[in-house]
């Protein structure tokens, strides 16, 4: 049954580009979030998005995977058109992304297993139950949880063990695309940095291409490839974070060369002097 399901997934993207978007407009009403906005996501990497509050990081995101119809642009994701298809048509890319919401978002009413098997059962509806059940163990073991989290609630859960069955629900379908909206949100340093460190090693061992939103400069430095800056309604700059410093744009000046940037700066190197978990390519 499990090699069924496997014979109707799509073939691994091997372009260079997973998401491309060019002249992205989204309006609500007279107010303009994006203008002309574009953005290139590099196969394989970990794209941190950062933009002061109300910059338009999560109607970015939501645009992507096709919860916000753009007033014009492309979006291509996989090398298709996802402006050009209604939200629930199937275009054959929805089952090769997976999403961290803000705040973790599980079905409060459904155990950890449950929550990862939403998905695959949405999808994937011939699978039985003891292999959703197995799937769901995996899952939930390889996002770093004891495996007698699966039937635990949610409300049983800690904040960083919430996050991480988010994540393995996000997981859940064997993604190439990861997005994370502020998955370190609310997460004590110790737990940020545990998360970090989990999510770069999946990248690399899964070969993941992450979308991740964060207001998190230790996220920054320690794991994320490059970074794009959104501000005046559009994508101002991605580099990685001494290429966005030669820019001379103030917003960016002001985020990567305040206290707080220089200070996870400092940690970042002091953690790969150490060799310690908190370490990127950046
Ligand atoms: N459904 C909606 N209807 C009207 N306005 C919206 C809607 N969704 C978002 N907005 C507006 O679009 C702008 C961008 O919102 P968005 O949530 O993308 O910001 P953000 O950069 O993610 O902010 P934050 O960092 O605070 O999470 C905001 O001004 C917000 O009020």
């Amino acid at each position: 049954m499990l090699d069924d399901a496997l014979d109707t997934a799509p073939e691994e993207w091997h372009g260079e580009h997973p998401i491309k978007i060019e002249g992205l407009v989204n309006r609500f009403g007279d107010f303009a979030v994006h203008e002309n906005l574009d953005l290139k996501v590099k196969r394989g990497e970990i794209l941190g998005v950062v933009g002061g509050s109300g910059t338009g990081k999560s109607v970015l995101m939501r645009s992507i995977i096709g919860l916000q119809i753009p007033d014009e642009g492309c979006i291509e994701v996989f090398g298709k058109d996802i402006t050009a298809a209604e939200p629930d048509e199937e275009i054959g890319v929805r089952n090769r992304w997976g999403v961290l919401f803000q705040g973790g978002a599980l079905f409060s009413t459904l155990t950890v297993a449950e929550n990862v098997q939403v998905p695959l059962k949405q999808f994937y509806p011939e699978l039985d139950q003891q292999l959703l059940d197995e799937i769901a163990r995996y899952k939930v073991v390889l996002t770093g949880l004891p495996e007698d989290a699966a039937p635990k609630y949610p409300s049983e859960l800690s904040g960083g063990m919430k996050k991480r069955a988010g994540l393995a629900r996000a997981l859940a379908l064997d993604p190439e695309l990861l997005f994370l909206d502020e998955p370190t949100a609310g997460l004590d340093p110790i737990g940020a940095a545990k998360f970090d460190a989990l999510l770069r090693e999946l990248t690399d061992t899964l070969g993941l291409t992450v979308f991740l939103i964060t207001h998190d400069l230790d996220t920054l430095y320690a794991i994320c490839d490059r970074v794009a800056v959104l501000a005046d309604k559009q994508v101002i700059a991605v580099g990685t974070i001494p290429e966005l410093l030669q820019t001379d744009h103030p917003w960016i000046q002001e985020y990567f060369n305040g206290p707080r940037s220089r200070a996870a700066a400092t940690t970042h190197e002091a953690g790969k002097a150490m060799d310690k978990p908190r370490t990127g390519k950046a």
